[in-house]
């Protein structure tokens, strides 16, 4: 890591039991902060995950709202009946062409919140703790020149304490750390859990599917510089693991989210447009099939510009 890198590691890292519920009470004041959980069909997690923050955020998070992104399953109705306030996806923002994925869901979240602090968790999270989502909040209520923090994490996969994380060791870090160098001390640069300031959040564009965590990270560091970017250890966390061939299909969405911002920065000749088909195989009797995936990834433009005329 360079070295400057590596001090803002050690500056910008917290953990959750840094920060306790008493001290996140007293930082508050008139902050108000929104609780975000995309969700496409994850009914068996995302009740629990709303009861936990409502029983014991009582007091610090302000809204929990779960964009319901296309669910086939009831994900919606669960959770409702948990507390949450529910908007469709495609019902936010109608007037606009629809978008795929998960980031077109957090993107349009910023136009049903009001939160001052708006922090994003997964909604397929297993044995959910409160501390995944209050630990986020200790950086951005106690030091006003933090504008987003990160979450961290140990990544248990099929049972082993260790191990997750497929695409953020195998496709992720080695990109980061090849291109944005001063990102390589982000220690789970995908995480789905991390919380930021809405002003800052509605000054950067975000990419659609699974290229908007990475996306935002690049586009919060040239917007905000590294130091206004903190992470905090969060523990562990388990979620729903998907196939190695559905996982082909993120790491392609992560590498497009790359290439994009390459473009942006003058790195890559925008006259290169990547293909965005994925061909995948499945042995079947006789030889194998071709599965062909659409992986393309589009893009928001900062939500500010929605509201407020250039
Ligand atoms: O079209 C979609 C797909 C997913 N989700 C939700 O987004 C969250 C994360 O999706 P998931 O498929 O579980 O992603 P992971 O395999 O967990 O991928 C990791 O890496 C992704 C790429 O950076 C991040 O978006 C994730 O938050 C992070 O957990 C879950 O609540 C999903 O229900 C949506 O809202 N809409
Ligand atoms: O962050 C990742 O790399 C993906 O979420 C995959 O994680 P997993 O390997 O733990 O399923």
């Amino acid at each position: 890591m360079l070295p400057d890198v590596r001090k803002w590691w050690h500056r910008r890292t917290s953990c959750a039991a840094d920060w306790p519920l008493s001290d996140l009470l007293a930082a508050k004041g008139d902050t108000t902060v929104s609780v975000v959980l995309p969700a496409r069909d994850e009914r068996e997690t995302v009740g629990e995950i709303v009861q936990v923050i409502r029983r014991e955020l009582d007091g610090v998070v302000d809204e929990i709202v779960v964009i319901d992104s296309c669910s086939e399953d009831d994900t919606a109705r669960v959770a409702a009946q948990a507390g949450a306030a529910v908007h469709a996806q495609t019902d936010i923002l109608p007037e606009l062409a629809p978008m795929e994925g998960k980031g077109e869901a957090l993107w349009k979240s910023l136009a049903v919140t009001s939160g001052d602090v708006v922090a994003f968790a997964d909604a397929d999270i297993r044995h959910f703790r409160a501390s995944l989502v209050a630990g986020l909040l200790g950086p951005l209520l106690t030091d006003p020149t933090v504008v987003y923090a990160k979450g961290c994490y140990d990544r248990p996969l099929n049972g082993a304490p260790t191990g997750g994380g497929r695409v953020t060791e195998l496709v992720a870090r080695p990109l980061i750390n090849l291109h944005w160098p001063e990102l390589a001390g982000f220690m789970q640069p995908l995480a789905g859990e991390y919380a930021g300031r809405r002003s800052a959040l509605e000054r950067v564009p975000f990419l659609t599917g699974y290229g908007v965590e990475l996306g935002l990270l690049i586009d919060l560091l040239d917007l905000a510089g590294l130091d206004a970017l903190a992470q905090v250890d969060l523990g562990s966390r388990e979620h729903a693991p998907q196939s190695t061939e559905a996982l082909g299909g993120m790491a392609a969405q992560i590498m497009l989210a790359a290439w994009s911002r390459l473009q942006r920065q003058g790195k890559i000749e925008a006259r290169h447009v990547p293909s965005v088909e994925l061909a995948q195989f499945r042995r079947c009797e006789g030889g194998h099939d071709v599965l062909t995936r659409q992986v393309g990834i589009d893009e928001r433009p900062p939500m500010l510009t929605l509201t407020t005329p250039t």
